[in-house]
């Protein structure tokens, strides 16, 4: 089985993990700390960044921890974060799209874009771009973004981006989730065709015990908890993002998820199914996306 312990050192490098304050993006810090990783704690809220960076320096690891403050709703925070970071760095070895939110209620983005999309899919989208080219600078870099399994019953309809239709917390999730998984994909198609060398990887992290199911019903959380036999630990789902972002049996353009033959916890390779693999719907997404944040990716 695959573990933390495996984490080879991961001194000198550069590591940015967003929504680390709590839940998988937490445990996904920690474990790069306490493997010798600079981390930065890209958060939206200062003060629960602050506790939870003196909380992993109580464990002593040989990294190091810095704040960022990151509102992935705003994409104004985003650029003023990318363009701190930028300045004070000059390599970035793994970038891990970890932040979002499940099924809030109804909402908008500062720019207008419905909540969740924009928190859980244009913001990742417009920070990896921002920092682009300090990853394909750095060699060997790699950008892991977060899904879920709820990608496959996901829609994007390219019509109701900002709710014109109304909202659906469920619908909601699968799309964005979708949308992170298809953004992976062809960021990677995209590296592959310019010849660039940027690792972009997914990872799901499987149901487990976190603050994401806050706006779930007493029943609903039953309702998975019977689906999946039991929540994990948040440190077992952050194993797939941990894979992901520094074994070197992770591949580009793929998927992790942390079931193998029933045992939890253990990083597997997905079989993606065929709705994420939709070149034409990932294109257009993709332009969607550039022109909702304004960051074009450069060629
Ligand atoms: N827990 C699960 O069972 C599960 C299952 C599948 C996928 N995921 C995914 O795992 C990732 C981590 O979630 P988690 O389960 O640890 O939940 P969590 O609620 O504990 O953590 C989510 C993190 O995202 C941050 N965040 C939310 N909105 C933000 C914003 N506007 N700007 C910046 N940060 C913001 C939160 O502050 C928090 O730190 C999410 O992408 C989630 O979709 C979780």
């Amino acid at each position: 089985m695959w573990t933390t312990a495996e984490i080879p050192g991961q001194e000198g490098k550069n590591v940015i993990v967003t929504g680390a304050n709590s839940g998988i993006g937490y445990e996904t810090a920690l474990a790069l700390y306490l493997a010798g990783a600079n981390v930065t704690l890209a958060c939206r809220d200062q003060g629960k960044a602050e506790q939870a960076k003196a909380n992993m320096e109580q464990r002593s690891g040989p990294g190091s921890l810095e704040i960022g403050v990151l509102d992935l709703a705003d994409l104004d925070s985003v650029r003023l974060f990318a363009e701190t970071y930028l300045q004070q760095h000059t390599q970035l070895d793994v970038l891990v799209n970890n932040a979002g939110v499940g099924t809030p209620p109804a909402g908008m983005t500062r720019q207008g874009w419905e909540y969740t999309f924009g928190v859980n899919f244009l913001g990742p989208f417009a920070l990896t771009g921002r920092l682009y080219l300090l990853l394909e600078a750095t060699p060997g870099s790699r950008v892991v973004t977060v899904s879920s399994f709820a990608y496959v019953r996901g829609v994007i309809d390219f019509d109701n981006l900002k709710s014109e239709k109304g909202y659906d917390a469920g619908r909601e999730y699968g799309q964005n989730k979708l949308a992170d998984l298809m953004f992976t994909i062809e960021l990677d198609r995209r590296v592959r065709a310019q010849g660039h060398q940027v690792v972009s990887i997914a990872a799901q992290p499987g149901a487990n015990s976190t603050e994401i199911t806050r706006h779930s019903t007493e029943e609903q959380v039953a309702a998975m908890k019977e689906r999946f036999g039991g929540f994990m630990e948040p440190w077992q789902g952050a194993l797939p993002s941990l894979y992901a972002a520094v074994s070197s049996e992770a591949t580009a353009g793929n998927l992790y998820e942390p079931h193998e033959n029933g045992v939890k916890g253990y990083p597997a390779k997905a079989d993606i199914q065929a709705v994420a693999l939709d070149e034409t719907v990932a294109k257009k997404l993709w332009n969607v996306a550039e022109e909702a944040t304004g960051v074009v990716y450069p060629e």
